[in-house]
């Protein structure tokens, strides 16, 4: 139900022949072309415009950063900003298709789930759907704004921040028999990275409740064990690097 592409913006869009191919005065050609033609040619423009896409979200994704270390302390935008110089950004194109007859209850689209990465800047159409669990446990919808983005904190910040900045569970569900389009770009850590949480985030007094752990084993286990899947088993980087169920309970319910 849930397709979806998953294309890599961890640089610099290339420019050089894609843009040639995809500039203005090559469009006035574009009638004349044959059809195999055509369609490398949607394709190359397509694939330009989610580059320009991906540019302009890594863009985004800095500055929210900034923002979000600068709540978790006046300066700290300054210092730790080069802890996140190598993220890479990733999106991923999902689309929904509903069962022809949606009766009496919402489908769900997409199961509820954390998102891996250290923010996720998410796109949705105008159908609606997502939804957020609140800390009481109630699903919240976000209803679509088309002058709006919706940012997610993901598991990697949660443990960086030692939680004090939250993944946020959320889910889909279809509510309407009609198609459903978003796009999601999720700015992540390296994957040789080592997050450990720095102590003036920590903050004095307090304990780390995350074990230090390689940005890319904490994906394995979300993608390739049982334990990890979080559809079945509700593990996220809690499961996966508490130092005690009991200190990461106490700090995430402040
Ligand atoms: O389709 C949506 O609105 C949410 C997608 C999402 O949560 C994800 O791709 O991780
Ligand atoms: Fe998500």
């Amino acid at each position: 139900m849930n397709a979806s592409t998953s294309l890599s913006s961890s640089s610099e869009p290339a420019s050089g022949d894609l843009s040639k191919l995809t500039d203005s005065r090559h469009i006035c050609y574009v009638d004349s072309l044959e059809p195999r033609f055509l369609l490398l040619y949607i394709a190359l423009s397509y694939s330009h415009m989610v580059q320009e896409y991906g540019s302009k979200m890594m863009e985004l994704s800095n500055k929210i950063v900034a923002v979000l270390l600068k709540c978790l302390g006046d300066g700290l935008e300054f210092k730790y900003f080069g802890d996140f110089s190598l993220c890479h950004g990733y999106l991923r194109i999902n689309n929904y298709t509903p069962p022809e007859h949606i009766e009496t209850e919402d489908v769900e689209g997409l199961g509820m789930h954390t998102d891996m990465s250290c923010i996720t800047i998410l796109y949705q159409d105008a159908i609606g759907g997502l939804q957020m669990r609140s800390k009481e446990g109630d699903w919240v919808d976000l209803l679509p704004n088309e002058d709006a983005l919706v940012v997610n904190i993901g598991d990697l910040l949660q443990a960086w921040s030692n939680g004090r900045l939250r993944s946020s569970k959320h889910r889909v569900v279809l509510k309407q028999p009609v198609n459903r389009l978003s796009v999601a770009f999720f700015w992540c850590f390296e994957d040789e990275k080592v997050i450990l949480a720095p102590e003036d985030v920590v903050g004095e007094g307090n304990h780390r409740i995350y074990k230090p752990f390689v940005c890319l084993d904490y994906i394995k286990f979300r993608e390739n064990t049982e334990e990890g899947r979080f559809d079945r088993v509700g593990n996220n980087v809690n499961g996966f690097a508490a130092i005690s169920a009991l200190n990461c309970d106490e700090n995430m319910s402040t």
